[in-house]
């Protein structure tokens, strides 16, 4: 595992060290409904490989672009992020995306974590499905000037920073867990476990709040 040539496309190693000395915060942005272990499994090897001081998790208020399913309250999202990484000293979470309101979009989340960090370099961390939808995403010409951006490999889609700036991005493989969101809602509403898909504090919430039940 580690930075890496992708299995597919060019591979840029940027420049990540013009901020020596600074502390290096990674940001993990996700509808995290629910986490699961592969949100963690990314975002840990992401922090080890590029020496993250911290990583802060942002459950997003409304995804705009899963607006075509019910999404659940941003409260139990936040509430499930939170028992899902306390445990990890370097985990936080952040409220900025839901307390904002209205439709959530990166560039708002990098401006506000940039002016709330200002001695931070930060490092934002996306799966190969999202990576591959970044040039779809609101002002998506600055989000690079605010951020470094890591995709991280995910079983079943392909990791590549084609039409990405070059030194935007960098590629890199993390342990493969072919785990979604959607899976984990599909098997609570059909009465299959999600244990060890999620964390169990994650399960016990979801079974305590009777979420996915009617999907
Ligand atoms: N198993 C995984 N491995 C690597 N990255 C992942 C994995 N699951 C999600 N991610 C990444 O985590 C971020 C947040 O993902 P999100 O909360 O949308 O989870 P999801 O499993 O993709 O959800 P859904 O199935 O509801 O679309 C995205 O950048 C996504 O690409
Ligand atoms: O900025 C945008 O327009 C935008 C569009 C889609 C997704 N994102 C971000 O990408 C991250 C993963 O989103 P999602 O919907 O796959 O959970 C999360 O931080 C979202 O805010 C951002």
């Amino acid at each position: 595992m580690g930075e890496q040539q992708a299995s597919s496309g060019p591979v840029p190693v940027p420049d990540t060290g013009s901020g020596r000395g600074k502390r290096r915060l990674g940001v993990m942005g996700g509808t995290f409904d629910p986490i699961h272990h592969g949100h963690l499994v990314a975002a840990n090897e992401v922090a080890s490989l590029f020496h993250l001081d911290e990583v802060v998790f942002v459950p997003t208020g409304q995804p705009w672009q899963k607006s075509q399913r019910a999404v659940s309250p941003p409260e139990d999202r936040y509430l499930m992020t939170v028992i899902a990484t306390v445990a990890n000293p370097q985990f936080s979470v952040s409220r900025i995306d839901i307390d904002r309101g209205g439709a959530t979009y990166t560039i708002d989340t990098l401006r506000d974590l940039r002016n709330l960090n200002n001695d931070a370099d930060l490092f934002f961390i996306t799966g190969a499905d999202a990576l591959s939808q970044i040039l779809s995403w609101r002002d998506h010409e600055e989000l690079f000037s605010l951020a470094h951006f890591i995709g991280v490999t995910r079983p079943g889609h392909d990791l590549t920073d084609d039409g990405l700036p070059k030194g935007g991005v960098s590629l890199v493989e993390v342990p493969a867990l072919a785990i979604s969101s959607t899976d984990c809602r599909e098997r609570v509403a059909q009465g299959e476990p999600v244990w060890y898909l999620v964390p169990d504090g994650v399960v016990r919430y979801i079974d305590k709040r009777q979420l996915y039940r009617g999907e």
